[in-house]
Order: structure tokens, then sequence, then C-alpha cells
């Protein structure tokens, strides 16, 4: 049986790798004096997961219903495999729509029809006999892991299971795009987990194309390999997601970051003053090779030593992001030093005040 899936595969991915699965350029949408969408341009390139985040009210919808045809541009360009769609009626938008498979955050299943009627419903709109559609959910199901649920009904399933259902569903006809929307916002971490490290799977496995919109940057850590931030319908921000996490360029992208960074503890910000009193705060952002090494090379560099407050090293798609708070003793020349020796194996360091009493 020929398999719907696009294929993965060594030197072929490699060669795709940069090919356009969706390329949007200039595309604006206002309703009224909102501008939804305002100026959007991005790629989704084949085999890659990116990650689309934004606050609640940024344009995220709104991109989605223009990638889909609900929603038509009021100007610029929107490309799926390279067809621009823009200028498109109903009927020619159909085959196209099928080009791109849905997840949901409620999941959207069909109450009155099982597991695996559910999944080989798109291929019952594709024309498909009925074996080869139950067939196809079969593989489908084994896939997603849920191979002894076919004849359940989706009220027997934890909301994990919902999810494997609905990726399977949105798999059944081969599509060139998964369209993630906050597909795990309703779910617990521990399944929104699973269900992230499926998505992965499958990417790794069949080279599936997926484009993720989420709220959270925690999900982005978890399995995106490219960022892009949205807000007020312009895109600020677009990277690798290590390099974003390691030096997050704009106010927007920070403060979704705040909360999986660290961040100097309360207690310690709390007695923070600018004159020259006590221990010297630093806060030391560093990405690449030498970040775990950075603090035992300190540790030598300086006499007084020095008090590491909070803080560590992540490893993100295989590059260690590490942030860090250090006290230095204000004796002598220990602050310059430890600056001067952390910048120059490329950290980041702001002098964020002293702490009277630590000394
Ligand atoms: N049909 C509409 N009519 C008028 N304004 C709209 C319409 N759709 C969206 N907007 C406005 O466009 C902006 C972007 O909305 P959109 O729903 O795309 O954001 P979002 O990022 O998806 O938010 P959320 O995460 O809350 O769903 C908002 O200011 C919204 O009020």
């Amino acid at each position: 049986m020929t398999s719907p899936f696009p294929q993965a595969g060594g030197a072929e991915q490699g060669e795709n790798r940069r090919e356009a699965v969706v390329r949007l350029s200039g595309v604006h949408r206002h309703f009224g004096d909102t501008p939804a969408i305002d100026g959007v341009s991005l790629t989704v390139h084949k085999g890659e997961i990116l990650g689309l985040i934004g606050r609640s009210g940024a344009g995220k919808s709104t991109l989605i219903r223009c990638l889909n045809g609900l929603e038509r541009p009021d100007r610029g360009s929107i490309k799926i495999e390279g067809r621009e769609i823009t200028g498109l009626s109903e009927e020619q938008l159909q085959p196209l729509r099928r080009r791109i498979g849905m997840i949901f955050q409620h999941f959207n299943l069909l109450s009155a029809k099982t597991v695996e009627e559910n999944v080989a419903l798109p291929l019952k709109i594709e024309g498909w006999s009925t074996e080869k559609r139950l067939a196809r959910a079969a593989e489908l199901l084994d896939l997603v892991g849920l191979s002894g649920k076919a004849r359940s009904y989706p009220s027997a399933l934890s909301g994990g299971q919902k999810q494997r259902v609905g990726i399977a569903r949105a798999l059944a006809a081969g599509p060139a795009l998964l369209l993630s929307d906050e597909a795990t916002s309703a779910l617990d971490p521990e399944t929104t987990a699973a269900i992230l490290e499926l998505l992965k799977d499958i990417n790794a496995k069949l080279g599936l194309t997926i484009l993720l919109i989420t709220h959270e940057m925690e999900v982005i850590r978890s399995i995106a390999d490219r960022v892009a931030v949205i807000d007020a319908g312009r895109i600020v921000e677009e990277g690798p997601v290590w390099s974003v996490f390691a030096n997050p360029r704009t106010a927007i992208t920070q403060s979704l970051l705040s909360g999986i960074r660290p961040h100097l503890p309360q207690h310690v910000a709390a007695r923070l003053v600018s004159e020259p009193v006590g221990e010297v705060v630093l806060g030391v952002d560093l990405s690449g090779p030498d970040a775990g090494v950075l603090l035992a090379g300190l540790s030598g560099a300086l006499a007084g030593g020095f008090r590491l407050i909070h803080g560590g090293v992540e490893h993100i798609q295989q590059q260690s992001v590490a942030r860090f708070f250090l006290g230095i003793p204000p004796a002598s020349d220990g602050p310059a030093r430890a600056v001067a020796y952390l910048e120059r194996h490329g950290a980041k360091v702001e002098v964020l005040g002293h702490v009277p009493g630590h000394d």
C-alpha cells in the first residue's frame, strides 16, 4: 500500500528542508480600525515545526482563518505548496483546504461516531471505499497509540486520547501541513507532554510539516524548531527556538518567556539598591558550548569567589542556554573582573544592583 504521508528520509529531507509549504507575504487583514493582521510575512518550510506564539488578541486566529481561506486578506499573498490562494473561489479552495490537517483545543470529534469512524471521515469525503477507509484508520490509530480504541466512542476517552484521535483524523488524507491550534491548552501538563512528544515523533518519522499556534512558550520549547512571535498583528521576532530563548529582543517575547526563564528571586529583588553598598548582583545570559563550564572558570578567576543566587543551564535543540544571577563580593576589583571575565566568554551581563548586608 502506498503511504498517504509525506515521506521523511535522510538526504531527501535535507534537500527539501528549505522548500516552502506555506508562504505569507505582506498579508493585511483589518477589521475597521483594528489591524488584526498587519503586514505578516512568514514561511513554514517543509519538514519543520514552526511555533507561532502570541497573546490573546495578537492575531493568531485571524491568521489561521486566512490560511484556510475562511478569511480573505485585504492585501498580500498566501501560497500553499506554491499556489496562490487569495483569489480562489470557495470551490477552488476545497482541495487546498484538504492539504491542511487541523487539530483543535477542544478536539472537535463527532460524539455519535466511533473513534475509527471519526478518523476515517476525511477519507469518506475523498471518496475512499469503506474497506480502505477502515484499514487506513487502523493504521493511523496504531501510529497514535490507540489501536485498542477503534470501536469506542469519544465520550469514553480521556482528553489526551481524544487529541490522539484528532491527530489521527488530521493525518488521514495525508496533508502537507498539520496546523495545531492551541491543541494542548485544555490538557494537564503530563498529557500535554505526551501529545507534544507524539507530534515530535510524527514529525521525525513522517517528515510532517507542523505549524503550532500557542500562547505558551513551554510548548514552543518542547518541540518547535523555529518560533515566530506575533503581537498586534505583526511578526515582531523570529528565529531558531534556542536563539530566541537565549536572546529575546522584544519586550513581548521577554514577557512571554518570563514564566519559564529563571528570574531574580523576589526576596533578593526587594532588597536591591543602586548605591554601591554590599554584594553586587549580576544577571548573566549565555548560550553556546561554554555555558556549562563558565562558572568553574569564573571561580578560578575571582580570588574573592562569588555566590550563585539562582538560575542554571538548560539545553534547547542541543544548544546550552544559561541564565543565572550571581552575587559578587564588593571587595577590591571583584565585580569589574567578574564582568570582564563573563563578557570575554560571550556572556551578556547586566549589573542589577547591590544587596546591603551581603559583604
Ligand atoms: N470578525 C472580527 N471583527 C472585528 N474584529 C475582529 C474580528 N476578528 C478578530 N478581530 C480583532 O482582531 C484582533 C485579533 O484577533 P484574533 O482572534 O485573531 O487574535 P488571537 O491571537 O487569535 O486571540 P486569542 O488567542 O484570544 O484567540 C483582535 O483585536 C480582535 O478583537
